[in-house]
């Protein structure tokens, strides 16, 4: 039967990515509730053919080739180990370097040492312009050598998208063609067709996924690229309804992140969800070929968040500074206010985000206070919403209990409610942005439940409580606890989601034994029901000496 764009390679992938997976990961016997087809803009996609619910897994993908990143520090080529130095060991037939001699016919490496080999060229450092582009070659070589050695997959590979027209004549081209094409052609001496190189590069570029590699026994796991066609099938939203998590055999699993309707389509995000719209833009642009439209680039507002939006610095005005037309082709439209219409160019707004970006990294992130003091400098000039004030609240939510000086029991009441806050605030951001089941959400309501824990115990152990009160507060956090479970269950226990998944599963369990001993307590051990103070329920704003006080006598 005719099949223009290659569908059927995908459902025979499918078949394959089924197969090839353990079967605790996917019943087997299940239909498929998806199908792909090709509509324009977006070219293949896939789109449900029946209502799926949210946390369902839709399909199981088998990479066709992994290898290292375009930069890439050095690493072993079988088992992706950070190796310490270009000539700790090197490969006894092709030179590059590895972890040892047992991983010299390991993982992909065969594909591209035989191609070395063969040609007779050891590879130099001094034969690469920058030492981290060396490894630029290695896996458009791995696909190449695919054709020879397994055609199914290179099948596979050669179906997907290239946008060669789109690419020819771009840096990005010419980059490709020193470091991919010139050095394959005259270095490893392949006689091949040069487009048939680009096309392999420009699949890579438009369809590759960042993946951990995973090696027994070591917590730095190193990120890698890798083909999974069937992901790449789904379309870019920049609000998307799917969750990928990476199995130790490198499978993916893709489930529902959020329920999806029969005819709409499962997608993805090729972009990092907590940056602004033109950011995305501009990275799907330059990396991916097309101008997102979707609902959250075309809305200034991004769904209501604010994500991009600066405050209006007009005397008296306090509107907020938009952007007059997001899905413009080339970002410049002006920013203007909400409500006295005072204008910005796009130009000023992109310095004013990059300057703290550069803030931002100098501040790194191991000290909360350089974090709060740029949190200040800008409170007053972004949105409470806009994207640095999040991000600043993200890192602080993780930094507030876990790094030096900082830890969760040496924390002031004003910084737990700091944190408490920090993921609160994080939270609802990511209810409209990154809905569902993610990591990110699983995280952060993990992050929550601690200093709120910390908060009701200290508040039981001074009897500031009542104990409906403390009884309340711990069924919050166990709730919390909950969510993080099932947020993070898909996750592999060696990931460090799958880590925290393990010590909430322990948590709950005896924070509920907890519940039932607390439930049994008499009242003594509590603060009679009309007395109580808990500061964990003002806000921040309402720890001040005054207000406190303020409060206290109202009691
Ligand atoms: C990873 S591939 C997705 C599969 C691709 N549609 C195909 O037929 O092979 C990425 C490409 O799909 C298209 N695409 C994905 N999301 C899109 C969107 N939201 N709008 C327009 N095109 C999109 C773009 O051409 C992009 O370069």
């Amino acid at each position: 039967m005719d099949d223009p764009y290659h569908i059927d390679v995908m459902y025979n992938w499918f078949k394959y990515s089924v197969s090839k997976a353990p079967p605790h990961v996917i019943n087997k016997k299940e239909k498929r509730k998806w199908k792909i087809e090709y509509i324009e803009p977006y070219g293949r996609c896939t789109i449900a053919t029946q209502d799926i619910k949210e946390g369902e897994v839709l399909f199981v993908d088998h990479p066709v080739v992994t290898g290292p990143k375009q930069t890439s520090d050095v690493i072993c080529l079988a088992c992706y180990r950070r190796l310490n130095s270009w000539d700790d060991y090197q490969c006894s037939k092709c030179g590059w370097p590895l972890c040892g001699p047992d991983c010299e016919d390991k993982g992909y490496h065969p594909l591209e040492c035989n191609a070395f080999a063969a040609s007779g060229y050891r590879p130099r450092l001094q034969d690469f312009d920058e030492a981290q582009y060396m490894y630029e070659a290695m896996l458009p070589l791995r696909c190449y050598s695919l054709s020879k050695v397994e055609p199914e997959k290179w099948q596979t590979l050669i179906a997907m998208e290239s946008h060669n027209d789109l690419r020819r004549g771009t840096e990005l081209w010419d980059r490709e063609q020193t470091n991919v094409v010139d050095y394959l052609l005259q270095r490893v001496k392949l006689s091949v067709d040069e487009e048939l190189i680009h096309t392999i590069t420009g699949i890579l570029d438009v369809n590759c996924h960042e993946v951990r590699s995973n090696i027994p026994g070591t917590r730095d796991p190193y990120l890698v690229r890798g083909i999974y066609p069937l992901c790449a099938m789904m379309s870019h939203f920049c609000v998307n309804n799917t969750h990928h998590t990476l199995m130790d055999d490198m499978t993916m699993v893709v489930i529902a992140s959020t329920p999806i309707k029969k005819g709409e389509q499962m997608t993805a995000t090729y972009t990092h969800i907590l940056s602004a719209t033109t950011e995305r833009r501009k990275h799907l642009r330059y990396g991916k070929f097309f101008d997102c439209t979707c609902a959250r680039c075309s809305d200034p507002t991004e769904m209501g968040t604010y994500f991009g939006a600066l405050r209006c610095s007009q005397p008296g005005c306090g509107g907020n500074i938009l952007s007059t037309d997001p899905l413009a082709p080339t970002n410049d439209a002006p920013w203007a206010c909400d409500r006295c219409r005072y204008k910005v160019s796009a130009v000023t707004v992109e310095r004013l985000n990059k300057m703290i970006y550069m803030e931002l990294r100098q501040a790194g992130e191991e000290d909360p206070i350089k974090l709060e003091t740029i949190f200040k400098k800008y409170q007053y000039v972004l949105h409470p919403q806009h994207f640095h004030l999040v991000g600043i609240k993200h890192s602080l939510s993780q930094m507030y209990g876990r790094v030096a000086g900082y830890l969760l029991p040496d924390l002031s009441e004003a910084q737990l409610l700091r944190k408490v806050n920090c993921c609160r605030d994080l939270l609802q951001v990511l209810d409209v942005l990154d809905p569902g089941i993610t990591r990110l959400r699983g995280l952060t309501l993990y992050e929550l439940h601690a200093p709120l824990l910390l908060q009701a115990n200290r508040a039981f152990q001074n009897t500031t409580i009542t104990k409906s009160n403390f009884l309340q507060q711990l069924r919050e956090v166990e709730g919390y606890l909950d969510r993080t479970i099932y947020s993070l269950k898909h996750e592999p226990l060696s990931s460090f989601e799958g880590e925290i998944c393990k010590i909430a599963r322990n948590s709950i369990q005896e924070l509920r034994k907890w519940i039932q001993k607390v439930e049994t307590l008499p009242e003594t051990h509590f603060l009679p029901e009309k007395q109580e103070v808990v500061p964990g329920h003002l806000s921040e704003e309402d720890l001040t000496l005054e207000t406190l006080l303020k409060k206290l006598e109202e009691q």
